[in-house]
């Protein structure tokens, strides 16, 4: 609840990306800052005629134990939103009863301890507030609570005991410190989303770069990723196999129903194919033209079966595609790595494209497994059909 109205939550796609990144800014700039906390109380004890053994220890104590307090705080990546917005509100605790401590011990330094300690204290109020114009940005409200504890007990002290004129200064110099704190949050706001989108873009661009753009599903390059993953997993002893498929007499379906309805079609296809190939670790890829490629966790011989109900399906069920109807066959190449045959994944794509070939030659829409050392489909031959 006390979160809920300190840091609302995200409502944004990018909200949590960007909480995560402003918790992860304020931890280091936090962390950043506690310790000039004790080196000021530290030195303020120093810079006194009179020695102040164990109000110096417990104060400069105190301050060190709120900045090791910050160190110890940790950003995890995998967070969810409401998790990141407890940690900013631990931060930003710590911060305030940081600035509080400060500001109660600039008033007792004014009052018990002799110049030049209540100057030195006066100086680095005005340094903190200042700092934390600047660098903790991040969230107005709470920044401008600390600013005000560090800032305000000084003023009162500079209006009583040094002059009025002299606080009035010091409190002008207070608001202009709020100016810059409101610059500094637009700035950092301004800059965070910007970044956002960035992030975004890049995402979309990666996206783009490994989807297929007519059918949406995986294109060459994310099958070949995928291929190279599943390889890898079958040296460590599991099971990869292949499938190449091409569709029989695309032509004739470009040359019948236009070529824009044999888009459709190869988007109907796709679509098809991801419908039989769903099983974890199964990935559908269109390699190019009308030729796709299904990368499978299993043996040969599942993936042979799995070819074949898919083929099966296809040539008893006519496929729509923009307002047509028509019964496609494809012809099939499957076969399974064998690490000891197989050098790398290009020798069994050649193996399994060499086994599509003679499932063209053989007369189409069947499924021929590969066999080792089949030479490649020679290129620019078409079988006859
Ligand atoms: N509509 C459409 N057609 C394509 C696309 N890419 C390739 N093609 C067509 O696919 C056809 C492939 O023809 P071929 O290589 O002769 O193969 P095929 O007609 O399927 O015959 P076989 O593979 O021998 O059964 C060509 O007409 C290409 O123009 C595409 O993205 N969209």
């Amino acid at each position: 609840m006390a979160t809920d109205s300190f840091i609302p939550a995200p409502t944004t796609p990018g909200g949590r990306n960007l909480l995560l990144q402003e918790l992860r800014e304020t931890l280091e700039r936090a962390r950043l800052g506690g310790f000039f906390y004790p080196m000021a109380t530290g030195l303020g004890f120093l810079v006194t005629s009179r020695v102040y053994v164990v109000p110096a220890l417990a104060v400069t104590g105190l301050f060190t134990l709120l900045a090791l307090a910050r160190l110890a705080l940790r950003v995890s990546a995998n967070a969810g939103g409401s998790e990141i917005r407890r940690q900013l509100l631990r931060i930003w605790s710590l911060i305030l009863l940081t600035t509080f401590s400060w500001g109660a011990f600039s008033a007792w330094s004014f009052l018990e301890l002799p110049e030049p300690a209540p100057l030195v204290a006066v100086l680095f109020s005005g340094a903190f507030g200042m700092a934390l114009a600047h660098s903790m940005c991040m969230r107005r409200i709470p920044c401008a609570v600390a600013i005000a504890s560090v800032m305000l007990p000084s003023g009162l002290l500079l209006w009583r005991f040094v002059a009025p004129g002299v606080a009035i200064m010091w409190l002008v110099y207070a608001s202009y410190m709020m100016l810059v704190l409101l610059r500094s949050y637009r700035e950092y706001r301004t800059r965070l989303e910007l970044e956002e989108d960035l992030r975004r873009q890049r995402d979309l661009f990666e996206k783009q770069s490994l989807d297929d753009s007519l059918t949406g599903i995986a294109n060459r390059r994310a099958f070949t990723e995928a291929l190279s993953r599943a390889l890898a997993r079958a040296r460590r002893g599991g099971k990869a196999s292949l499938l190449i498929l091409d569709i029989d007499h695309f032509k004739r379906i470009n040359d019948s129903f236009g070529h824009s309805a044999g888009d459709a079609c190869l988007v109907a296809m796709a679509r098809r194919l991801q419908d039989l190939f769903d099983q974890p670790g199964d990935v559908v890829a269109r390699l190019g033209g009308e030729e796709f490629g299904v990368v499978l966790d299993a043996p040969e011989d599942v993936a042979l079966g799995r070819a074949e109900v898919f083929r099966k399906a296809l040539e008893s069920e006519a496929l729509a595609f923009a307002d047509n109807r028509s019964v496609v066959t494809v012809s099939i190449g499957c076969g399974e790595f064998d690490p000891a045959r197989h050098a790398d994944a290009d020798a069994l794509y050649l193996e399994v494209d060499a086994a599509l070939y003679r499932s063209k030659l053989s007369g189409r829409n069947r499924t021929e497994r590969a066999q080792s050392g089949a030479a490649p489909m020679p290129a620019g031959i078409a079988p006859a059909g």
